[in-house]
């Protein structure tokens, strides 16, 4: 699988972690040498698990949400992320593009720009043209689906082995 596929599949896989009910997202950062080194999916801090959007800003979940692109800038492994690339399942917003411009990241991969008509996602646009962090949009349509079973398909036969198993010491 090439890189591009690949790392937004993780972003894909990632963000099904989100417990959000309307929205999942997930970000995956990729450093100059094409190692992931910062993966996040949208989540709410500890304490604050409500997803509601009907009541009042006092409990909107927009004010308390921690973005995929901000959790896995938090959960980098290494010092900076200086010259990387993150891939996001959705456009970032104005506040992920300040976190984006700040530290550094070079390029922004995206799948879904549904939020193209929000001011959050115009702002954040100008912000990345004027400090120069290209952005495009991976346009993946196809399906893909995991077989689980085909990462176990051998492992019967080795278990009829067994005087090759540490099991039978
Ligand atoms: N680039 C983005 C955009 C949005 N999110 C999160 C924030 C919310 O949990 C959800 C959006 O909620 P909606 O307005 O669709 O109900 O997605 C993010 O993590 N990264």
């Amino acid at each position: 699988m090439e890189g591009d596929k690949y790392f937004m599949t993780l972003a894909c896989v990632t963000a099904k972690r989100s417990d959000d009910p309307v929205t999942k997202v997930g970000a995956c950062i990729v450093n100059e040498n094409g190692i992931i080194v910062g993966v996040g999916y949208n989540d709410m801090p500890a304490g604050c698990d409500n997803w509601a959007k009907s009541t009042g800003a006092l409990e909107h979940k927009k004010n308390y949400v921690c973005h995929a692109e901000f959790n896995a800038y938090i959960n980098k492994t290494c010092a900076d992320v200086k010259n990387c690339k993150i891939y996001v399942t959705l456009f970032p917003c104005n506040e992920c593009a300040k976190i984006i411009i700040k530290s550094g990241i070079q390029e922004v991969i995206y799948l879904s720009d549904k939020r193209c008509d929000k001011l959050y996602t115009q702002i954040s646009k100008i912000m990345l043209k004027r400090a120069n962090v290209t952005y495009r949009q991976l346009l993946l349509l196809e399906n893909m689906e995991i077989n689980f079973a085909e990462f176990l398909r051998d492992e019967a036969q080795c278990k009829k082995r067994k005087h090759f198993s540490v099991e039978n010491m």
